[in-house]
């Protein structure tokens, strides 16, 4: 039997999974007080949360509530989009992020990201995996590295026979595992996904989100999801976002509740939350 689709998107069991969340006891980041402007336009305002270790934290919400926004101040991809301005507090590891002595370019090393198109490079599997640790100096046994990480990002079985051929050539459900296989080669310690399943089809999607709650054992995953069944399915806490509309009418974004993901879809604290859950709005 096909089980029914809900309103935004997924097609899989229904049911949260009421996994209990691992503590928030030493959180890998602190945000305080976090506004995102565009130019003049004040994107996100005011978010605090904190995220913990080795859990995976699901943003969800309507669109343009600002959930890519504040991912993207995670591992300071903000930095490339000329207008935009990060103001307020973002720790990690009780360290500011946003420092003056810290690296973007080794922030976002330890701070990986996997964005909604599969995007792997025009390279052979092999070198796509490969690619990252080469540039980072890597001095072990590339095809040692190539494989296990292949294997960590359950695709080896697929490809093992055609590491040299373009990677282009795969599904895009196995483009999408190879990109989080790419992203893991560096050994980061965080992993940031921006809709990561949003161009997937049910199979590949199921297989993702196995492979999510298989790496959330040794990695921070941070996950935007339109699919609300997927970060009721996958997530520990999740981050629910809407966008206020002020009197001139300019939407800004902000965190309404972030709880533990049982909680959040069997009792939010805020109506604006049980509307967005029940499929009421967004
Ligand atoms: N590069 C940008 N330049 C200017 N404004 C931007 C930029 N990126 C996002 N915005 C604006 O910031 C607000 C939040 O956008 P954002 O993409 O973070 O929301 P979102 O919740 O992730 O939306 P969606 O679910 O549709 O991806 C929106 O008003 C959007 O138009």
């Amino acid at each position: 039997m096909t089980p029914p689709s809900d309103s935004h998107g997924g097609t899989r069991s229904p049911r949260a999974s009421h996994r209990e969340a691992p503590s928030l006891a030493s959180p890998v980041f602190e945000i305080g007080s976090l506004s995102v402007f565009y130019g003049d336009h004040e994107a996100v305002r005011d978010v605090n949360m904190n995220i913990g270790d080795r859990q995976i934290t699901a943003m969800i919400g309507p669109s343009g509530c600002g959930k890519s926004t504040v991912l993207r101040c995670f591992n300071r991809m903000n930095d490339l989009l000329p207008t935009a301005r990060v103001v307020g507090k973002v720790r990690y590891h009780n360290e500011d992020l946003y420092g003056r002595e810290v690296d973007p370019i080794e922030v976002r090393r330890r701070i990986g990201m996997v964005f909604q198109a599969p995007n792997p490079f025009p390279k052979s599997i092999y070198d796509n995996i490969a690619y990252g640790p080469r540039v980072g100096g890597f001095k072990g046994n590339l095809d040692d590295l190539v494989e296990e990480t292949l294997t960590h990002a359950a695709l080896w079985d697929e490809v093992k026979d055609k590491l040299k051929s373009s990677a282009l050539g795969l599904s895009g459900g196995q483009q999408q595992r190879l990109c989080i296989a790419r992203t893991i080669a560096v050994k980061p310690e965080v992993i940031l996904m921006d809709e990561p399943c949003s161009a997937l089809d049910p199979i590949a999607t199921a297989k993702i989100e196995d492979l999510m709650e298989h790496l959330a054992r040794e990695f921070t995953i941070i996950v935007v999801t339109h699919n609300m069944q997927q970060a009721a399915r996958v997530s520990h806490r999740t981050a629910f976002f809407t966008a206020d509309v002020d009197p001139q009418g300019v939407r800004h974004g902000r965190l309404v509740e972030y709880d533990e993901t049982a909680l959040i879809f069997s009792n939010p604290s805020d109506q604006r939350t049980e509307d967005y859950i029940s499929g009421r709005f967004g």
